[in-house]
């Protein structure tokens, strides 16, 4: 709690009154506390504290000495001077490391007598006298208290010391006061100031202040001219680094010119003759150019981009007379069958040529299993047609800034692929391949499809804004050509801008022909073999090469292990080997190692519940196994496999079909119930799913309850409606394929997929029996004919 004043002078009156006492002593390490000054102390000794606690007694009067050791954890009477001063406590706050905050405020000098520790008490206390200076030359005291306020204006005003304290020591009537008032400002040890207090006469004691205000002074005197040395030099400093900069300024100035890489980009922009926007975008930026340092990020980014401009191929256009006789011959020379694909694709250019306007014709979009020569097809078309070619893979893309380019805030950013593709094509007017259109993503970094809209509209893309270019592109006279493995995965929007060409895959009689007439001759020139006589391969070699170490749609794969071939005879021939190399089923093991894939895919026969069925991926079509057993339990029905939804709603509808169906074949239909029946699907990492699997589960099904096995060289594919009607499916042509090459002899389709049968190719139709039903029950029938004589027809009434 603060005492007010009156009650501090009233205080002074009670000491005058009663000085025959002792009073708690309090050692301070590095503090003087002169009378009139308050002052915060940090009271932690016990000693000390306990001193605190027994000035409450005295009116909350303490004596404060400055220890003469401030290190000196436990202070003795010796080990304090014989001047102190008494102290009024203001207030005491505890702080929660267990020392005490304390405001005093000294009261009076006074001479500390008998000063003892108490023992039982534990703090130390001493008897006081109050201590008086006086004068011995009245008039030198005049002259030294006169100086020493001089000095101490002076002091002020070195210090940056408010100037009120001025007015406050000319208030005070006395000399000693003045100077009383003056100390606490002073900068100088506490035990200097214990000294001043030591003094005997008031003479002495103001001469060691204005003592202390000198050498202060004379100190602030050699930091202020240290100060002025300083400054000086700095500036003397920055004046040659600003006329060494001016130097070297004029040199560049004087110097040839070749030095000065804006200049030189000014003068190759000019030769290009952009368009006005270009050539204003590019006066901005050499403006901006011309202000940096060259050794800048900032230019760097600005060199980059004038470099783009200069590299693009504006005003550069290729011959662009379509000549389709001549676009023909190049794609049959490349490319074997495909008829319906070139067919289409002349038909397309037919259209450009005669309506001259490439850029409102749908752009087209090859769909079709991987190795299939998609993209072949399209560098064929882009060479028949006398016209670069460039390509944009978009597989993986979902930053719009792929597309659009990036902002030229960012350092290292660059423009959309688009523009690459421009850049790189050389021309204006190339063949641009949209590889993998349909594996585009989109995320939090936008929708690359949406930018790719407005390139791909004819009505907006003859001014295409990339955003690092920030000048319009015109697109409209590119041939866009994309390529896809999956049409459903083709972002909508875009798809509705595309015509779908599909390229189902190749039968092996197709295959056997490629490797022939294409493959192998081209491998053979890559590989640096003139003479096509050295190494021969039969007929027989690739269909081992093709059975046995391949299973794929395209040729891919094909074509790799042709080239293995090829690469291990040449190494032998160097290495010494002569003669021709005729190939044989053995040679190839012999050079392509153990057979990968032997015989047909299908399992043995006589197996219950074993059903071959057939499934379409994006990579072609698959065999596609079923497989049921039955096992005592609670008509629990367990799928395995990975199957999809729309798969696992088959296996249900299949159940019901099945259970409806026991009783005909002297089943009991409760057995369902007692039993837990078990579907999985193999290869079980491989995710399946789609309708089209539900006559082969209902057979599985119908097989493992009647055990009757079914020949696994019988394949089905269709989709069963619960009351039994089969329904269509897609991609025959690439299950015609697959089952072909596992060995299926007999495949059973819906009579709803008939008009797809007739366009099946001829060796499908001739290497499989192809059937097509309405019902299922026609095909239990055929299957199971251990079943009680009921039409199809009949069957489908109850
Ligand atoms: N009909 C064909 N005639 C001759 N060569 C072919 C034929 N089909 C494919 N090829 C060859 O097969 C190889 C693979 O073809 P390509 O790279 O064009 O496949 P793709 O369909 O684009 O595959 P992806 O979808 O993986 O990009 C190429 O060397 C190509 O020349």
């Amino acid at each position: 709690m603060k005492k007010s004043n009156s009650e501090t002078e009233n205080l002074l009156e009670t000491i005058a009154l009663d000085l025959s006492h002792d009073f708690p002593l309090l050692a301070l390490r590095d503090a003087l506390v002169t009378p009139g000054s308050s002052t915060r102390i940090l009271v932690g000794r016990e000693a000390s504290q306990n001193a605190l606690k027994a000035s409450h007694l005295y009116h909350d009067l303490l004596l404060l000495a400055l220890q003469k050791d401030p290190d000196k954890e436990s202070v003795e009477p010796e080990d304090l001077p014989k001047v102190g001063v008494l102290a009024h406590v203001q207030s005491v706050m505890p702080m929660p490391n267990g020392c005490w905050r304390v405001l005093v405020e000294g009261v009076v000098i006074v001479d500390l007598i008998n000063t003892e520790l108490l023992k039982d008490q534990n703090y130390l206390s001493a008897k006081i006298l109050l201590r008086s200076y006086d004068s011995v030359d009245r008039s030198l005291l005049k002259l030294v208290s006169t100086e020493g306020v001089h000095l101490f204006e002076q002091y002020v005003n070195a210090q940056n010391i408010s100037v009120e304290i001025l007015s406050e020591i000319e208030s005070k009537k006395d000399v000693f006061s003045k100077y009383l008032a003056m100390l606490p400002y002073i900068r100088v040890s506490a035990q200097q100031k214990q000294q001043v207090l030591e003094e005997k006469s008031l003479d002495e004691f103001c001469k060691r202040v204005n003592a202390y205000l000198q050498a202060a002074l004379d100190v602030e005197g050699v930091v202020e001219h240290v100060r002025d040395d300083v400054q000086q030099k700095m500036q003397q400093n920055q004046k040659d680094w600003f006329i060494g900069e001016q130097i070297r300024m004029l040199q560049n100035e004087l110097s040839d010119g070749d030095t000065d890489e804006v200049e030189k980009l000014v003068q190759k922009v000019k030769a290009k003759h952009f368009s006005k926007a270009i050539q204003e975008k590019l006066d901005e930026e050499f403006g901006r150019m011309r202000l940096m340092q060259p050794a800048s990020p900032e230019y760097a980014v600005s060199r980059n981009f004038i470099d783009w401009f200069l590299a693009m191929p504006f005003g550069v256009y290729t011959d662009t007379a379509l000549d389709l006789k001549k676009v023909k011959k190049k794609l049959d020379a490349d490319h074997f069958g495909l008829d319906k694909v070139k067919d289409r694709i002349l038909e397309y250019i037919a259209v450009l040529k005669q309506t001259n306007a490439e850029n409102k014709a749908p752009i087209i979009c090859l769909v079709g299993p991987p190795g299939v020569g998609k993209t072949t097809l399209v560098r064929s078309i882009a060479e028949s047609l006398g016209r670069n070619y460039a390509r944009v893979t978009l597989g993986g893309v979902r930053d719009e800034a792929e597309i659009r380019g990036h902002r030229r805030t960012y350092i290292g950013s660059m423009p959309g692929r688009f523009i690459q593709a421009l850049r790189h094509a050389k021309c204006m007017n190339p063949v641009i391949l949209l590889d993998e259109i349909d594996k585009m993503g989109n995320d939090y970094r936008g929708d690359p499809a949406s930018a790719m809209l407005e390139i791909l509209d004819p009505e907006l893309n003859s001014d295409f804004t990339d955003h690092f270019m920030e000048v319009g592109f015109d697109f409209s006279k590119v041939l866009f050509i994309a390529t896809a493995n999956s049409e459903e995965t083709i972002p909508a929007a875009l798809e509705d801008r595309m015509e779908v060409v599909r390229l189902p895959g190749y039968y092996p009689h197709e295959k056997l022909s490629i490797a022939k007439d294409y493959l192998v001759p081209r491998v053979l020139k890559n590989c640096g073999v003139t003479d096509s006589e050295t190494i021969v391969f039969n007929d027989e070699s690739i269909q081992t090469i093709l059975k046995e170490y391949t299973r794929e749609a395209g040729v891919r794969e094909l074509e790799r292990q042709i080239e293995t071939i090829v690469r291990k005879r040449v190494k032998e021939t160097l290495m010494g080997k002569s003669g021709k190399l005729k190939l044989t089923p053995k040679l190839v093991e012999k050079y392509l190692g153990v057979p990968r894939f032997m015989g047909n895919r299908l399992p043995k026969p006589g197996h219950c519940g074993v059903i071959t069925g057939l499934a379409w991926t994006s990579v072609g079509g698959e065999i596609l196994l079923i497989e049921t057993k039955l096992l005592s339990g609670r008509g629990h029905l367990l799928l395995t496999g990975k199957l999809g939804d729309v798969m696992k709603e088959s296996a249900q509808i299949a159940l019901s079909l099945v259970r409806e169906r026991l009783q005909r074949f002297g089943v009991d239909p409760a057995i369902v119930r007692k039993t837990d029946i078990h579907i999985h699907v193999p290869e079980g990492a491989v995710p399946k799913d789609g309708p089209s699997a539900g006559i082969a589960l209902t057979l599985s099904l119908l097989s493992a309850f009647t055990r009757t096995p079914v020949s696994p060289d019988i394949a089905f594919t269709g989709e069963v409606s619960l009351s039994g009607d089969l329904l269509p499916i897609g991609g025959l042509n690439e299950k015609a394929l697959a089952a072909l090459d596992a060995g299926v002899k007999t495949l059973y389709l819906p009579t709803q997929n008939e008009k797809d049968v007739v366009e099946l190719p001829a060796p499908a139709k001739k290497g499989l029996k192809i059937h097509t039903k309405e019902h299922i029950d026609e095909l239990i029938a055929i299957l199971f004919p251990q079943a009680k004589k009921k039409t199809a027809a009949k069957a489908k009434k109850d």
